[in-house]
């Protein structure tokens, strides 16, 4: 991916096994976020595929969504002054289809869609361990508490890959606990997960491979114990053991 002249990503391969949590590492300006860009249809690679079930996928956010790849992003991206139930009905809306004709005239088949996704929509916020009713505005929320309903609207569109931008940024210890839980029951329900996260504790004991992004290159993967251990990665990230 080069914007101009800046090359971000050069020769970078990642692969998402299926039921795994991928974590992607490396310092400030590596292109992780850049590179979820490309695999969420946000940005056109100007060279390279991006593949999901070894099917092309378009550079269409909606698209790539459709078929089955989420996300949550780094600066939390809610619709702040809609209820987080109607946040998470945005997410299963984008697996609903309803003619136009039925959803204006509000038809028995419309209203019995909409109640099951109300429903889903409901069970998404119990499982990300919040009030299932929903009713707080989203701005109201505590900021951990917005970081999983972002994490509840990307599950409602029954994602194949869910790709998460530093989950725990600016959260306190016990948040950061409980994320790890969650993601990995989101794991156990057979969704695959990309994670981003400068907290490399947290990273190694979450993920079952990580890779390390360094200046727009791939330095390293593996598995966690074999990639703390790089002398590359201690060097280039890590400093010191
Ligand atoms: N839309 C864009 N136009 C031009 N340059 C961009 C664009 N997006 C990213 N870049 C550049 O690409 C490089 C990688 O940035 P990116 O945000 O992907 O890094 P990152 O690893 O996610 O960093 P951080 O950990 O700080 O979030 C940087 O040099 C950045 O300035």
């Amino acid at each position: 991916m080069a914007f101009g002249g800046l090359v971000a990503l050069d020769d970078v391969t990642l692969t998402v096994p299926d039921r795994r949590i991928v974590g992607l590492i490396g310092p400030n300006g590596a292109g992780k976020t850049t590179l979820f860009n490309c695999l969420t249809g946000l940005y056109a690679p100007t060279g390279g595929r991006v593949l999901l079930d070894g099917r092309p996928l378009a550079a269409d956010p909606a698209e790539a969504m459709g078929n089955g790849v989420s996300r949550t992003f780094q600066n939390i991206r809610l619709f702040p002054g809609m209820s987080a139930l109607d946040n998470v009905l945005v997410g299963r809306h984008t697996r609903i289809r309803q003619g136009l004709l039925s959803a204006l005239l509000h038809g028995p088949g419309f209203r019995r869609s909409e109640a099951a996704a109300i429903e889903r929509a409901r069970t998404e916020l119990a499982f990300v361990g919040l009030r299932p009713e929903g009713g707080t505005p989203a701005r109201s929320l505590p900021y951990g508490d917005q970081r999983r309903l972002e994490i509840a609207r990307a599950l409602a569109g029954d994602p194949a890959v869910l790709m998460l931008d530093e989950p725990t940024a600016g959260m306190n210890g016990q948040e950061t606990t409980a994320m790890r839980t969650l993601i990995g029951a989101i794991r156990d329900r057979g969704i695959a997960v990309v994670v981003i996260e400068h907290d490399t504790k947290f990273i190694f004991s979450l993920c079952d491979h990580v890779h390390v992004l360094v200046r727009g290159r791939m330095l390293a993967d593996g598995p966690p114990g074999t990639v703390r251990a790089d002398p590359r990665v201690i060097e280039a990230y890590l400093g010191t053991t």
